[in-house]
């Protein structure tokens, strides 16, 4: 099982954005990809509110989920698009970010709306209001596949390690974290906590990227860190795509999932304790 992450720097054009996508899904099926990860907001990465409601789409009419479900049937791939950016019913207007895990026949096998929000000052100068802007998920998602169970998750929720040790708890071997993480606390954060997802859980963590400078016709463009990142359920960094749009490989075995349960069954081993008084 071959598992291609790609990392990429979508704009705020989504049929600009699809037509990188694909030429991504086809690059790494040739690469021998059974299995191809796009990263968080494939289709939109726009700090505009006024942008994302004239681009973004509701679900059953987004053009990018329906050309990239045709493109997987048709290279005949698991696809995890990390998430697109879709409208909803949401009273107050606000966004899905929305992950979505494509079967080789097309199908949506699973999707998950982003929990946790990213409403954070990093600085004086760089805040981010995620909830403004997206309605937060609120149930976890396992999806069951031929190469193992497949845990969901975006971004900021890397965080919140007890998600991944729900999901790992209920059966995942795989955790997948799709990302547009923010340049400072990429540089800080980023690897580290991926890693200690992994080490925790004893699951592969797959994590695809955004990176580098995002165009933006409005709104001030953003930049985000890269690094997709490829992490063995040891917590062995095996693939880090670096600063670059591009695409990096990772085989797959999930007896290393078992390998590195069995030496530290750290997941079995969760004992009751009251809480601090
Ligand atoms: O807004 C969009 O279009 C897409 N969403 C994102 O880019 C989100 C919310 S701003 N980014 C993160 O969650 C970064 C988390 C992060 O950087 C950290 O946890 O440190």
């Amino acid at each position: 099982m071959r598992a291609a992450l790609v990392q990429m720097t979508s704009g705020d054009d989504p049929a600009d954005n699809l037509r990188q996508a694909r030429g991504y899904l086809r690059e790494a099926t040739a690469g021998g990809a059974d299995f191809v990860l796009t990263p968080e907001v494939t289709n939109c990465l726009s700090a505009s509110c006024a942008v994302q409601e004239r681009a973004l789409q509701r679900q059953d009419a987004d053009p990018t989920l329906a050309a990239l479900r045709a493109e997987a049937a048709e290279l005949g791939i698991w696809l995890l698009i990390g998430s697109l950016a879709l409208k909803t019913d949401d009273p107050d207007g606000r966004f899905a970010n929305r992950s979505f895990l494509i079967a080789p026949d097309g199908g949506i096998a699973a999707w998950y709306d982003k929990i946790h929000m990213f409403d954070v000052q990093i600085s004086e100068t760089e805040t981010y209001r995620e909830s403004d802007g997206y309605r937060p998920g609120d149930r976890a998602v396992l999806a069951q596949t031929p190469f193992g169970a497949v845990g969901l998750s975006v971004c900021y929720d890397l965080r919140f390690a007890h998600l991944y040790r729900g999901l790992a708890q209920a059966g995942a071997e795989i955790l997948t974290v799709p990302a547009a993480f923010s340049p400072v606390t990429g540089a800080a954060h980023w690897e580290p906590l991926l890693r200690a997802r992994a080490i925790e859980t004893g699951c592969y963590v797959l994590a695809p990227a955004q990176c580098g400078l995002h165009p933006a016709s409005e709104g001030r463009a953003r930049r985000t860190h890269g690094h997709a990142l490829a992490v063995s359920p040891w917590g062995e960094v095996l693939a880090d795509a670096g600063a670059a749009p591009g695409i990096v490989y990772v085989d797959l075995n999930r007896q290393e999932v078992a390998r590195a349960r069995a030496r530290v069954p750290s997941i079995t081993h969760d004992r009751p304790f009251a809480p601090p008084a």
